[in-house]
């Protein structure tokens, strides 16, 4: 295989870091504050592209406090700060007093065998288990913390591909195959820095990524629940309800639908304010949850109605359902609520989501006319 000058690869990782690190700056700038750590990806690359000019300053006449001890330093606080940025976007706290004082005992240590004690290999070997540290340490925390999406799972297996790469330059460097400088145009050396270049590149790629599976997230889930009690929306839920009459047709068991309105929600609001209306929205939604079955799905139909889909279930068990949720929330809290429902059951194949919605509303409508707070069945 090829070795290529070490100059030339340091010099693409500086070019890929560059473009990585405005992309991940724009996003900063123009993805949601709640997406949080971005502000850190974008750093660590600057500080990779810090480090790559200071390590090709050193021919060019660049002292080694700069050239080596400060290019070392500076590459070891770029992963510093993708770790933080790691931390930031999880919601971790993060430990910067800590990591300011690894810096800082790095820097010492690499500028002892530049200056007191000269020895590359010892600098190396330093280096590689100091900076392997830093990567064990983010790679434990994304495999403790980061869940299970596709791309966090990217940025793990870069981390770990990574520290292997290192370690194999620890034991490479402890055998004393290290070479006599870092430019030496070996192929050991060209694997070591093409392995790094490949890190800078995917690992802010894998920032890039995480932060827009986040946004997709947060956008789908404000497309799907409503904002005030967090069930689904009018849209979702009829949605569902479309793919449960879907699924009824093969199964032939098919569902109950609800209409519930709170009674005199109005009087309420003008009574206690909207915001204590806001409270008893929650606590009702809240409270229906708590007597329902995994399956079903409550969902806001619009202001105070709300609507319940009971798949594979019959009328009694229907009634009983309503029942249980007259009696939560009559208990005596104080956003207690009382609530009329209207009640349907599927009745075949040929019924329609749009039968069942009105037949539902009808009973809905007996309800109220017959004094509220019952349900009726439609
Ligand atoms: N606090 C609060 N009030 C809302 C919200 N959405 C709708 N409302 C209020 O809910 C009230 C609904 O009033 P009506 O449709 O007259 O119903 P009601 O007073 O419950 O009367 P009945 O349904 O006949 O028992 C209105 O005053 C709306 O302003 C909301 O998100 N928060």
């Amino acid at each position: 295989m090829l070795a290529l000058d070490p100059r030339s690869l340091i010099a693409m990782a500086g070019v890929m870091a560059t473009a990585m690190a405005i992309v991940l700056a724009f996003m900063r700038r123009h993805y949601p504050p709640g997406i949080r750590g971005l502000g850190y990806w974008a750093a660590a690359p600057l500080a990779w592209l810090v480090a790559s000019v200071l390590y090709s300053g050193r021919e060019g006449g660049l002292p080694d406090l700069l050239a080596v001890v400060g290019a070392n330093t500076v590459l070891m606080l770029g992963t510093v700060l993708f770790h933080i940025g790691c931390q930031r976007f999880i919601g971790h706290p993060t430990r910067w007093p800590a990591w300011g004082l690894y810096l800082v005992a790095s820097a010492l240590g690499f500028a002892w065998f530049t200056y007191v004690e000269p020895n590359f290999q010892m600098r190396l070997v330093l280096f590689t288990t100091l900076v392997s540290a830093i990567y064990a340490t983010n790679l434990h925390f994304l495999l403790r913390h980061g869940g299970k999406r596709l791309p966090v799972r990217m940025v793990q297996i870069v981390l770990a591909a990574h520290l292997a790469v290192l370690v194999l330059r620890l034991a490479t460097a402890l055998a004393g195959m290290a070479g006599a400088h870092l430019m030496e145009q070996t192929l050991l050396q060209t694997l070591y820095i093409s392995a790094y270049v490949l890190t800078v590149l995917m690992l802010s790629i894998g920032a890039v990524l995480m932060a827009t599976d986040r946004l997709v997230t947060e956008l789908e889930h404000l497309a799907t629940y409503d904002p005030l009690t967090q069930v689904f929306n009018r849209r979702a839920l009829l949605e569902r309800c479309e793919e449960e009459l879907a699924r009824s047709q093969r199964t032939g068991r098919g569902p109950c639908l609800m209409m519930l309105d709170l009674d005199h929600f109005k009087r309420l609001n003008d009574t206690h304010g909207h915001q204590h209306g806001d409270a008893v929205l929650v606590h009702f939604a809240h409270t229906t949850q708590s007597v329902l079955r995994r399956a079903d799905r409550l969902g806001r139909y619009g202001g105070e109605e709300f609507m319940l889909l009971l798949p594979e279930t019959g009328t009694q068990e229907a009634r009983r359902v309503a029942q249980r949720i007259h009696t939560a929330l009559a208990v005596g809290h104080r956003l207690d609520c009382q609530l009329s429902i209207g009640l349907t059951s599927w009745r075949g194949p040929d019924d329609t989501l749009d039968a069942m919605l009105a037949r539902a509303d009808q009973a809905l409508y007996q309800a109220k006319a017959q004094g509220r707070n019952q349900t009726c069945i439609g």
